[in-house]
């Protein structure tokens, strides 16, 4: 149940050649259309060539990681739903009818399930995998979710998963969570590393109504009261939760490997900002992927200068807003590698890609 700490702890992020961008913006400008013409995909196809570099962007395939865990806030009645539902979620993901799954057979990304602590004993699934720090978080709203140790633990652990999917060919790396009550944790988090004050970032989470979303912020008010904590490690420990701190070792292993990392919502956003505190250089290889109707996740977007490519009116988490990003993604790589030159096209030459 213990993973090693050593993975986070020599984890290095090199951050991209950010005077490489007028070139490729060059290249992309050369391309057969007018200037500026394919929009932000062009941004992104910059994004993915500096992150590939001096390689040219591969995204054949992409694996999204769901990480599921529990909290102990969610005794308070900071959802609508019982924690139960974490558990029958992740059934529902191995069993491939869940949402997240419809879209990622869309998306042509395969599943990665991760029990990072969900508070039962989960029946093995060849689909599962168990990387569980605890049954449950402890409620925030009285102590420390976690240990600073079990902080370290979780990132250690989603840092060598990553990783290892990494070597075996994963270009596309896409995180996403299921957890009933961490929009709770996310909201604390924003809260604590932007400043903005907590009632800023509680939203109805899975669909508190008005009476549900005043409960849950006097919750979480008391969660922040509870502790000063500020350093990004300290707050994820205090906040939580597992499948938070797994996500952030995600977008950490991502980088440090040089590979796009495609970010969810609220969560999976929150969990991008322990990541970008506790190593700046990984911002450059985070995709946000849309713009959540959750209140407060523009608070975490704002933090991260970060402009998302959809609003679909997603508020789900799973995954399921990183998942539509993912041909946006491969689109943008072929703009770098598929894409004829206008000069190539007007003289005829065609058939050659790059
Ligand atoms: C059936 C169901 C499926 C979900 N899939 C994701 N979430 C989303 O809702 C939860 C966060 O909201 P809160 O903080 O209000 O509990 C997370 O599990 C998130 O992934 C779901 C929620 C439910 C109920
Ligand atoms: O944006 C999200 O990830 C989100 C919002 C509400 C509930 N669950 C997830």
């Amino acid at each position: 149940m213990h993973a090693p700490l050593d993975h986070f702890a020599t984890l290095a992020v090199s951050a991209v050649d950010n005077s490489l961008e007028p070139t490729l913006r060059a290249r992309i400008d050369g391309k057969a259309k007018p200037p500026g013409s394919l929009g932000r995909l062009e941004d992104l196809a910059v994004q993915l060539g500096l992150i590939w570099h001096p390689a040219p962007p591969r995204t054949d395939r992409a694996m999204v990681f769901v990480f599921a865990g529990d909290h102990g806030l969610a005794e308070d009645h900071v959802s609508p739903y019982p924690a139960s539902v974490t558990q029958a979620m992740v059934a529902a993901y191995l069993a491939g009818c869940a949402g997240m799954n419809v879209l990622a057979k869309a998306a042509a990304t395969e599943v990665c399930v991760v029990d990072a602590g969900i508070a039962a004993d989960v029946p093995p699934h060849p689909g599962l995998i168990d990387r569980k720090i605890g049954y449950g978080t402890r409620n925030a709203s009285r102590e420390p979710a976690m240990s600073i140790d079990d902080a370290r633990r979780a990132l250690s652990a989603s840092i060598a998963l990553v990783s290892d999917a990494i070597d075996g060919g994963i270009d596309i790396v896409a995180i996403g969570e299921m957890g009933i009550g961490n929009t709770t944790s996310a909201a604390l988090i924003a809260h604590r590393l932007t400043g903005t004050p907590i009632g800023d970032c509680v939203g109805r989470g899975a669909g508190l109504d008005d009476a549900g979303v005043l409960h849950k912020r006097a919750i979480a008010q008391k969660a922040a009261a509870r502790t000063a904590a500020s350093a990004p490690l300290e707050v994820l420990a205090e906040f939580g939760g597992y499948e938070i701190a797994m996500m952030a070792g995600a977008v950490l292993a991502a980088a440090a490997k040089r590979r796009p990392v495609v970010i969810d919502g609220f969560i999976a956003s929150a969990a991008a900002l322990v990541a970008v505190r506790l190593h700046p250089a990984a911002r450059a290889y985070c995709v946000f992927s849309h713009r959540s109707a959750e209140r407060g996740h523009a608070v975490l977007l704002e933090a991260m200068a970060a402009t998302p490519y959809l609003d679909l009116g997603f508020r789900l988490g799973e995954g399921t807003g990183a998942l539509m990003a993912i041909p946006l993604v491969r689109a943008a790589a072929g703009i770098l590698t598929e894409l004829a030159d206008l000069s190539d096209v007007l003289a005829g030459r065609l058939g050659q890609t790059q």
